[in-house]
């Protein structure tokens, strides 16, 4: 199957990979509104399926159970950088998939290969429909779901960055809690048998554990720019 997604004119598919805390979905979104260009957070994507599973009685410690109910959920994302959205079988699911029960439970249920599947398709359809471009985001994307991307990005930082940025937008998180619980996701995501957590052999690596948001904005821009195909 050809894993080739067709673009025009001056469009540019930027891939942002990257472990959680790293920035990926700030930067993505503002660099997206900033360059005209679509936004796909499929973090996301793997979060609403999480959550519709823990809600229809599928036993997400089950692999088998998973990759039965895999293709029941109808998940749709805006691509839309300003205002993302998603829904599952119609219903916003944006507020629900940032629960500690979904984030606790996604690395499980995205480590099925039969979810992998249905996602990494759905991921292809709404890259192939972005003709005036697309940033997307998540932690396979340069490696696996658009590996033709004209630019990669793997985003790193220290975990205790990335645990102090995560636990500052939850009131009264538990900072070592907050830490272990990213190492203990990013192992499962690393560790996993199909399309890990990875830095593609041509992605670009930004080290944010020193930069602004700001500053890591700025250095993508100048980036897709550059890659930026003339009309
Ligand atoms: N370079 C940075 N410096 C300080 N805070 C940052 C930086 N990048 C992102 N943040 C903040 O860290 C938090 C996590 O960022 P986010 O973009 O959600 O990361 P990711 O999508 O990689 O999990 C957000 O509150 C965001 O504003
Ligand atoms: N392309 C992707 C994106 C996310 N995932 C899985 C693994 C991640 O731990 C979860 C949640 O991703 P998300 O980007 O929402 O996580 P953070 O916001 O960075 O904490 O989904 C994946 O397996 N592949």
């Amino acid at each position: 199957m050809s894993t080739t997604v067709e673009t025009a004119g001056s469009s540019v598919i930027v891939a942002i990979d990257g472990p959680s805390g790293t920035g990926k979905s700030s930067t993505s979104k503002a660099v997206a509104a900033k360059l005209g260009l679509s936004y796909l957070d499929t973090g996301a994507q793997y979060r609403a399926i999480t959550w519709w599973m823990l809600n229809n009685g599928v036993d997400v410690g089950d692999p088998v159970e998973i990759a039965h109910a895999a293709a029941r959920p109808v998940i749709v994302s805006g691509t839309d950088p300003t205002a993302p959205t998603i829904t599952v079988d119609g219903e916003d699911a944006s507020g629900p998939i940032r629960t500690q029960e979904v984030t606790s439970k996604v690395s499980a249920v995205s480590a099925v290969p039969e979810v992998r599947a249905l996602i990494t398709r759905l991921q292809r359809s709404i890259a192939a429909d972005a003709t005036g471009g697309i940033v997307v985001e998540g932690r396979d994307i340069g490696t696996t779901v658009l590996p033709d991307a004209d630019l990669k990005i793997f985003l790193t930082a220290s975990p205790e960055a990335r645990a102090a940025r995560r636990s500052g937008e939850v009131k009264g998180s538990d900072l070592a809690a907050t830490r272990e619980a990213l190492i203990k996701r990013d192992a499962a995501d690393s560790g996993r048998a199909t399309s890990p957590l990875a830095k593609a052999d041509d992605a670009i690596e930004v080290d944010t554990t020193e930069l602004t948001l700001h500053q890591v904005i700025e250095c993508v821009v100048t980036l897709v720019e550059e890659k930026r195909v003339p009309a």
